[in-house]
């Protein structure tokens, strides 16, 4: 499938996006390992959290639904899970394939993990090595990208990591493995990265200790089965915060988005260049806080992006480059090259992007330097990305001829139905088979 935009338009009305991809995931796991039934609504029926419902069904654990976003897990216990008959594909999600890593190492059986030609390029030693060290055994394809052979079994020790990248997936993946093995398991991260799973295990009846940035948690205990509301994905709700801000004439309401102040670097960034949004209505839903946020058309400058806000932006850096574009002056953005290791090499395929519209950019080794200008037309390349076709849908609304954008299928991975949504706000976006 492709995108064709026409130029121009105003983002106006109402709308609540798709449940978080993060929250969804760990909801299905933790689900799965507690004692009872697990209840949850507003889930992301997308590819990537549904591979992980299929991945847990495939290990014998009782799933229904998705339906309109309800969820009903009959948790098997931390110690009752099956082996799984084939090896579990995990499509396109680095988040499921890194936390089942920890979580399968812990199991008695042996398993295999494969993915689709994006997730097989993605580097797994980050958690092979400390896995290791815990005495988990796991063989990968020889650049250490999956296929992952995971061999059961094997007893696991708690250890101390310091993490060497900013990863959410990693520490999730310790922790995890942390529940199994003997002692505590405990990391330290070089800046805070989301919290969700310490947030749900808690919920979940967990003790989970987090003291001067040392997370850390026992082995041996035991999960009870909680009612989770996911809220709507705060990093799918970037690309309407981006596209508000950058087309004039656009009033925009975004409810239940999630605003856990481990996710609010792309809110922070967009203040930062001049945006116009405000929070309403703030609450806290099963141990998230949630907000609407109203954002409003603003002329945007370019800026420094702060080092602190990287991590806790790192999805919506594809969006925020195109705010980028369309602002006053020049955007530097250092110290993220964990951009370059997701479902693309995210820095180089929005460099490619932007250069095709006719915006000045340099490449850095771990960001981007983009110089604010006149977005033109032509045909974008997503590298398979579903961020990156999202975020030159939104580009359209501030360029002066039509965008085509190539291989769009995995927008279904993070945002099913995001063409018809943008639409619905005025989005000028048609959906055409290739
Ligand atoms: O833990 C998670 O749910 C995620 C963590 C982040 O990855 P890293 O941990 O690799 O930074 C993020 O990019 C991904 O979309 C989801
Ligand atoms: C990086 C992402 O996801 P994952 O690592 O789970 O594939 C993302 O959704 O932007």
């Amino acid at each position: 499938m492709e995108f064709k935009l026409m130029p121009g338009g105003a983002i106006t009305g109402e709308a609540r996006v798709p449940g978080d991809k993060s929250i969804s995931h760990r909801a299905i796991m933790l689900g799965a390992l507690a004692e009872g039934t697990t209840h949850v609504t507003g889930f992301l029926e997308g590819e990537d959290a549904l591979a992980t419902v299929a991945a847990f069904r495939g290990m014998g654990v009782r799933i229904d639904g998705p339906e309109d976003g309800e969820v009903a897990i009959e948790g098997v216990g931390l110690h009752g899970l099956k082996a799984p008959a084939h090896a579990i594909d995990l499509g396109n999600s680095g988040t499921t394939i890194r936390l089942l890593c920890g979580l399968l190492s812990g199991q008695a059986f042996d398993s295999e993990l494969t993915g689709d030609a994006s997730l097989c390029k993605r580097p797994m030693g980050r958690v092979i090595d400390p896995l290791a060290r815990m005495g988990a055994q796991i063989s990968s394809a020889d650049a250490g990208t999956p296929p992952l052979r995971i061999h059961g079994g094997h007893a696991l020790q708690g250890i101390h990591y310091d993490l060497p990248m900013a990863s959410a997936q990693v520490k999730s993946c310790l922790l995890l493995a942390g529940l199994y093995a003997s002692g505590r398991t405990s990391v330290t991260e070089p800046a805070p990265t989301r919290d969700h799973t310490e947030r749900m295990l808690r919920g979940f009846g967990y003790e989970v200790k987090s003291d001067n940035g040392v997370i850390s948690l026992a082995g041996g205990g035991s999960l009870k089965a909680a009612d989770i509301d996911v809220p709507a994905d705060i990093s799918s709700a970037a690309f309407f915060l981006v596209a508000a801000s950058i087309a004039p004439g656009s009033d925009l309401l975004l409810t239940h988005v999630g605003i856990n102040p481990t996710r609010i670097g792309v809110l922070n960034i967009l203040t930062l260049m001049g945006a116009d949004i405000t929070l309403k209505n703030e609450r806290e839903v099963g141990g998230e806080p949630v907000a609407d946020i109203r954002v409003r058309h603003a002329p945007l400058k370019g800026i420094e992006i702060p080092p602190d806000q990287v991590p806790l932006a790192i999805d919506e850096f594809p969006a925020l480059f195109i705010a980028a574009a369309c602002a006053e002056g020049r955007t530097v953005l250092r110290g993220a090259e964990e951009l370059r290791v997701k479902e693309s090499d995210r820095i180089a395929a929005m460099a490619e992007g932007l250069t095709t519209l006719g915006i000045r950019n340099e490449i850095l080794d771990d960001g981007i330097i983009i110089d604010g200008g006149t977005l033109g037309g032509g045909v974008i390349h997503t590298y398979l990305d579903h961020r990156i076709a999202m975020s030159f849908a939104i580009a359209a609304l501030r360029a002066e001829r039509e965008i085509r954008i190539l291989d769009c299928d995995h927008v279904a991975t993070s945002f099913p139905g995001f063409d018809a949504l943008a639409r619905g706000l005025g989005l000028q976006v048609s959906a055409l088979a290739e």
